[in-house]
């Protein structure tokens, strides 16, 4: 269900990649329950801008206030947000598996009233049970067993977000997630995050390349090109105008490739 809580409020953010304005003055809000899309070419400053707004790198101006407070003052809230980042780069040979990977995710509750054994030993069900339904959910149960140096780029991909799902969260921020799945993997997906939206309230901001899906399954965009192009709904975000204004001259060649 869609309300009118901002689960996040960005405004005036402006951030520099070394000497670059990889980002300026950027304002927006989410709403809770909605699933909202960046767009804009390589290089617009997408990753930048969801790395600033979840606090992982400096920016030189602009509020974030994430659940109604300041991003600094977020803390033990962390375990709310879920993030998946574009790449996500790690030693074939470290010896983790998948089941323990996605475990890593769980953390605890701190639950009043059992004893410190009680809890461990129930904490610890309640951990495998989250883990088996987290890799069911992205379709990578098959894979719990496996070394995460063996997956395929789309299999980490799965189990990347099965990582992300194993907590209820209320904000998940998914930067290219659907890159290199294939295309019923993409589509399985989207479902997956209209469940989580609908029925458990989450709210959703991913960078995406696939305006085709973006279009079809997002409730709002935001046109990025350094700055904020343009930001509504599909329909009028992704107008051949607004296109045009965000990607430039060659966007009809990547619009076509997708149709
Ligand atoms: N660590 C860095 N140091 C210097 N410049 C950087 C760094 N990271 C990114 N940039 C630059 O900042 C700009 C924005 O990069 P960013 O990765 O945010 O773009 P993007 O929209 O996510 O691109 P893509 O669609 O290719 O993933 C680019 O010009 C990039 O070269």
């Amino acid at each position: 269900m869609t309300n009118e809580i901002p689960i996040l409020k960005v405004k005036g953010l402006t951030v520099y990649q070394g000497s670059y304005l990889a980002v300026r003055d950027v304002s927006f809000e989410l709403l809770s329950g909605t699933d909202t899309a960046i767009v804009g070419p390589n290089g617009a400053g997408k990753s930048t801008l969801v790395k600033a707004v979840l606090d992982l790198i400096p920016r030189s101006a602009g509020n974030i206030e994430i659940f109604g407070y300041p991003i600094t003052r977020l803390r033990s809230l962390r375990r709310l947000l879920g993030y998946m980042p574009q790449n996500f780069i790690f030693d074939r040979s470290f010896p983790i598996s998948v089941s323990e990977l996605v475990g890593l995710g769980w953390m605890l509750e701190n639950k009043r009233g059992n004893s410190f054994f009680q809890r461990l030993w129930g904490q610890d069900r309640e951990k495998s049970a989250a883990v088996v339904k987290a890799l069911q959910r992205t379709d990578a149960y098959h894979l719990r067993h496996q070394a995460i140096g063996t997956l395929s780029g789309g299999q980490l991909k799965r189990v990347l977000l099965a990582y992300c799902l194993v907590m209820p969260r209320k904000l998940l921020v998914l930067d290219e997630a659907f890159a290199g799945v294939d295309v019923q993997g993409a589509a399985d997906f989207y479902a997956l995050l209209n469940e989580l939206k609908r029925e458990e309230g989450w709210t959703v901001l991913q960078v995406s390349h696939d305006i085709d899906m973006v279009s079809r399954h997002c409730d709002r965009v935001l046109c990025l090109n350094q700055t904020v192009v343009c930001t509504g709904q599909p329909e009028i975000a992704l107008s051949p105008q607004n296109l045009l204004a965000t990607y430039g001259p060659g966007f009809s060649r990547y619009q076509h490739h997708h149709n």
